[in-house]
């Protein structure tokens, strides 16, 4: 199977502050991994150990020094990426910051955030931006009120599941990088936020082709039920079956 993600010899050399190091500061030094569609990669480190650079790397926020990123069988070596890529990868490939502070707009408020998403990458759906957006909140635990407020009226677990409703924005993520984004949360809010993930992963590995929004249970196109939790609307279109056996014990746990 193709891996979703491949990265080879990766290295990342910042310039040095002080003139005379020519060498400049090794922040990230041949890493190596590959992902499977579907599948889940912890990278763990101690603080500095270059977990976030590599992250940012792999979104194409940093330019590698050294080594290969391949997203999805295309493999980029080092040096920026193409344009066409870069915009298949803004649309798949979504990061939850560690900061989510410094991720949202402060002049904005966390609805009008996600709307923005959808108007760029959705304008034919512009009739149900509104309700997309309340469903998004809804999903990550946050009410109207918080929807309507600026990034520092909230609190910094609030602030977190605004931004990862944000990356949700895009229905499904191909990849969604998160660095520590789960941490600020309290553990009830943890789970729900886990849970979300879980499922994302599971329709992208094609064991159901995704819920059909309804009030109720959510149910896959065949009508199997899956689980009673909301999840981003149906979209693939390869119409891949659901797997009703997995599914069903899922739910019923
Ligand atoms: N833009 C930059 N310029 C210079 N040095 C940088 C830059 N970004 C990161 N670094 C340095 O690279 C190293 C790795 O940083 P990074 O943020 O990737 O670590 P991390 O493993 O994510 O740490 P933490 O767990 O504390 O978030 C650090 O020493 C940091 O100071």
């Amino acid at each position: 199977m193709t891996p979703l993600l491949r990265v080879e010899h990766l290295r990342k050399v910042f310039p040095s502050p002080r003139a005379t190091d020519a060498e400049g500061f090794i922040a990230v030094d041949d890493v190596s991994f590959a992902l499977p569609p579907g599948g889940s990669l912890a990278v763990v480190g101690e603080s500095g150990s270059g977990k976030t650079t590599v992250a940012r790397m792999i979104a194409g926020l940093e330019t590698p020094t050294f080594g290969l990123i391949g997203y999805d069988g295309t493999a980029r070596a080092t040096g920026r990426a193409h344009h066409r890529e870069r915009r298949t990868r803004a649309r798949e490939v979504q990061m939850v910051f560690q900061d989510p502070y410094t991720s949202l707009d402060p002049h904005q408020s966390v609805a009008a955030a996600i709307g923005e998403i959808l108007r760029v990458h959705f304008p034919e759906e512009s009739a149900h931006h509104g309700e997309r957006v309340q469903q998004l909140l809804q999903q990550v635990g946050l009410d109207e009120r918080q929807g309507a407020a600026r990034p520092r009226a909230l609190s910094g677990g609030q602030r977190q599941r605004a931004a990862i409703a944000r990356a949700l924005a895009l229905r499904r993520p191909r990849l969604l990088i998160l660095d520590e984004a789960v941490a600020a949360l309290d553990v009830s809010v943890q789970a729900q936020i886990i849970n979300l993930l879980a499922d994302l992963r599971r329709w992208e590995t094609g064991s159901c082709p995704g819920p059909v929004r309804r009030a109720g249970p959510v149910r896959c196109r065949r009508r199997h039920r899956v689980s009673h939790r909301a999840g981003p609307p149906a979209t693939d279109p390869a119409g891949r079956r659901c797997r009703r056996g997995r599914a069903g014990r899922r739910s019923r746990r």
